[in-house]
């Protein structure tokens, strides 16, 4: 039985890329940087033997890959440095991993590390805290441990079920790394192929003494771990879980055109004056019709043209004058629709009427504005965007987010800072490390606001109004939206906002954008790849979003577009944020057209000239749907998305599925309303967090309550007898 393993320490291996493969590093190679100290993140590719000898048998070793041989090289240089990896050998892979260079008494140290906890916890499936329904879900483990030799007898009766299990000694770092995978053939993608091996990509955080640090930093280093009132869990928990984080991302763009640069509204742009809009709460004041009718000062308007914006989107409309009036909201509006503007606009506006101005050089300051989002990417957006519309101004916005030098963060606060844009694991970091002071905040916005109080970051999100300095509800003005708003969550933010906050529903909540097409086709795990290839090649280079359910599966799959000489990148919360931010910039200039992506990238991305998202798996929620789809037809623009639907394992989607579908005014294929009215799903009786006929606001008999067209005249709603049914 021949097996092999190729080892790379990860910011030079590009698993995306086959050339970056081959090149198999001894210890000590693994680890050439001193700044890497406590922990190294390693990326192992490896082959798996199914059946017989990978030189044999598998036609994609036949090829050259387990030789290092060229996969479509670039250059010779490339292919000879496989070559030699290929026969450093040392490391061993599959049911006898270990013996071959490891010491085995490394891999028999039990299992009490942090990575055994992260796979149990379900640790490869991105970001979404909410539980999974459905079969698929984070890898299961086989429970009772690993070791060397071969996968305890439970993974070894599961069918097609394997363990991999790997330790490393890095010479004097001392390093005891440890893996555990498990994976199925479906899960790995490669069907019932019986002469094929199988190829898989796992990201893995290997830390001194075990430990993985996993799936989305914000939860899980910012949640219970780093207490505010602790002064030692106070430590920056990027840090403090795992390796020393030296990455400090690039300054943002310092001239005009670039701060300022912006693509057009799209040809349904005007479309969004008969969207109907649903205000309820009392004393609603009434919605503007212009830029001008929101009396902002003369630097805001310059800011607002010279971004290109000439009408106001219905979520504008309606949310400036709200939150001029110093009213709490919460909107919900279709993706794509301008809720950031929403928000930052008439807060820049309350801003600079109050004279603000950053006071620099001060090691604690104290915001007026602090914006939490649920990524790194989208909250750094958000700042560029508060940066765009302050430009001239004094107010000085500020971005912190993880997956960053700590000490970045606490610098850029210290020149000043107005307005904080954080993801929440960092927020509480530098509020634990007294960089920040809670006592001058007048506006909390929690952009994609169900998420940030979801199971994943609600706990934080209470943490953070209990704060110590933190006005109360009744001395802030709390800002929520979201294109999606469950009603259990809605439920959970009256805690954040005054009673009388008021309720914004542009179009139906949880709805998808009218301006994306909407395809579902049936395929089959093991059909996937297929029809991927098959679609990618009819949408040419269209800019492409291809979503799957975990981070190892991005790997995976991009890896193989790859092959494919598709150009791909990826995406995911195991990739360094220095690759996450390159991962982006090249989708977002078009040098690689097709991002493979986890639900990491499903909220708020605001990209340019994606014409195109493909659900290759679905994901567990309607509303992470919703999101995810809402990554193309953007401000008007049209976008096609395409998902596939795999009746094993998606059943549980089919209803709500179609009620999207056909209150997006989208062809529903028989068949998906066959597999939804002979599904029995629990609680979907018009209530439940699966399924979009929710009522708009919780709150019950609204007198106030106000249905206008977005463009600001009265009319009737569109019956909707489920709607009707649950609006009071
Ligand atoms: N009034 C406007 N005129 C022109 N462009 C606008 C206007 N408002 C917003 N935009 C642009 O529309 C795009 C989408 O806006 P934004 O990202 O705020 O949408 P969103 O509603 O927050 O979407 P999501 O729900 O996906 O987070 C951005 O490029 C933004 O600059």
């Amino acid at each position: 039985m021949e097996k092999s393993v190729l080892l790379e320490e990860g910011p030079q291996f590009r698993p995306w890329d086959p050339v970056s493969w081959g090149a198999g590093l001894t210890g000590e190679e693994l680890h050439p940087e001193s700044s890497v100290r406590s922990s190294v993140l390693i990326y192992a590719a490896l082959t798996y033997e199914m059946d017989d000898g990978p030189s044999r048998r598998d036609p994609f070793m036949r090829s050259g890959f387990a030789s290092g041989r060229s996969l479509g090289s670039r250059d010779a240089g490339e292919s000879n440095k496989r070559e030699n990896a290929s026969t450093m050998g040392g490391f061993g892979v599959g049911k006898g991993f270990g013996n071959r260079g490891f010491p085995s008494n490394k891999l028999e140290e039990g299992d009490s590390s942090g990575f055994w906890r992260g796979f149990q916890d379900g640790n490869d499936s991105e970001a979404s805290a909410p539980p999974r329904r459905g079969g698929r879900g984070g890898f299961r483990g086989c429970r009772g441990g690993f070791g060397l030799g071969s996968p305890n007898s439970e993974c070894e009766q599961d069918e097609g079920r394997h363990a991999l299990a790997a330790s490393l000694d890095l010479g004097d770092q001392r390093l005891v790394a440890r893996a555990m995978a498990t994976f199925t053939k479906a899960e790995a993608g490669v069907g019932e192929e019986p002469d094929r091996f199988l190829r898989f990509f796992w990201g893995l955080h290997f830390q001194a003494g075990g430990g993985y640090k996993g799936l989305n930093e914000e939860v899980i280093t910012g949640s219970g771990k780093n207490s505010w009132k602790s002064g030692t869990e106070g430590a920056e928990s990027d840090d403090t879980q795992g390796p020393k984080v030296t990455y400090v991302p690039p300054a943002p763009p310092e001239d005009e055109d670039a701060i300022f640069a912006h693509y057009q509204t799209g040809i349904n742009f005007d479309k969004y004056d008969s969207i109907l809009v649903e205000v309820s709460g009392h004393d609603v004041p009434p919605a503007i019709l212009t830029f001008e009718e929101a009396n902002l000062c003369q630097t805001l308007n310059n800011n607002i043209a010279k971004a290109g914006y000439t009408k106001l989107t219905p979520v504008q409309k309606y949310s400036i004058p709200i939150i001029l009036a110093g009213r709490d909201l919460m909107a919900c509006a279709q993706t794509g629709s301008g809720k950031t503007a929403a928000f930052l606009l008439p807060i820049l506006a309350h801003m600079m009427r109050d004279g603000i101005t950053a006071s620099r050089f001060r090691e604690l300051q104290e915001p007026e504005c602090i914006i939490v989002a649920p990524t790194r990417e989208l909250i750094n957006q958000i700042y560029l965007e508060a940066r765009k519309f302050s430009f001239g101004t004094c107010v000085r916005a500020v971005v912190i987010y993880g997956g960053t030098q700590f000490g970045h963060s606490v610098r850029q606060i210290a020149q000043g800072c107005n307005v904080l844009c954080a993801t929440p694991g960092r927020l509480m970091d530098v509020i634990s490390k007294e960089k920040i002071g809670l006592r001058q905040v007048r506006y909390l916005v929690l952009d994609e606001a169900d998420r940030m109080l979801d199971m994943g970051f609600g706990p934080e999100m209470k943490k953070l109004i209990s704060c110590p300095g933190m006005p109360s509800k009744e001395q802030r003005q709390t800002l929520m939206f979201s294109a999606t708003f469950p009603e259990e969550i809605q439920r959970m933010a009256g805690e954040f906002l005054k009673p009388n906050y008021l309720f914004v529903a542009v179009g139906q909540v949880g709805g998808a954008c009218t301006d994306v097409q909407q395809t579902v086709l049936q395929v089959g795990q093991y059909s996937k790849r297929e029809k991927l290839v098959e679609t990618l090649r009819n949408t040419g280079d269209e800019r492409t979003m291809v979503f799957v359910e975990t981070k190892k599966k991005a790997d995976f799959i991009a890896t193989f577009l790859c092959q494919e000489k598709i150009s791909t990148t990826s995406i995911h919360g195991d990739r360094e944020q220095r690759e996450r931010e390159q991962a982006l910039g090249d989708f977002r200039c078009g040098k690689c057209p097709v991002l493979v992506a986890t639900s990491v990238a499903a909220r708020g991305l605001d990209i340019e000239n994606v014409q195109h998202v493909i659900n290759f798996d679905l994901p567990s929620t309607i509303d992470e749907y919703v999101h995810r789809i809402g990554r193309t037809g953007r401000c008007g623009n049209t976008g096609r998305a395409v998902s596939f639907f795999d009746p094993e394992s998606d059943r549980h989607l089919a209803q709500p599925l179609v009620k999207v579908l056909s209150d997006a005014q989208q062809d529903v294929p028989a068949w998906l309303e066959e597999v939804a009215f002979s599904t029995y799903v629990p609680g979907f009786s018009g209530s439940s967090r699966e399924n979009v006929f929710t009522s708009v606001d919780t709150r019950k008999n609204y007198r106030g309550k106000s249905t206008l067209s977005a463009a600001g005249f009265s009319s009737s709603p569109v019956p909707n007898p489920a709607d009707d049914e649950s609006w009071d």
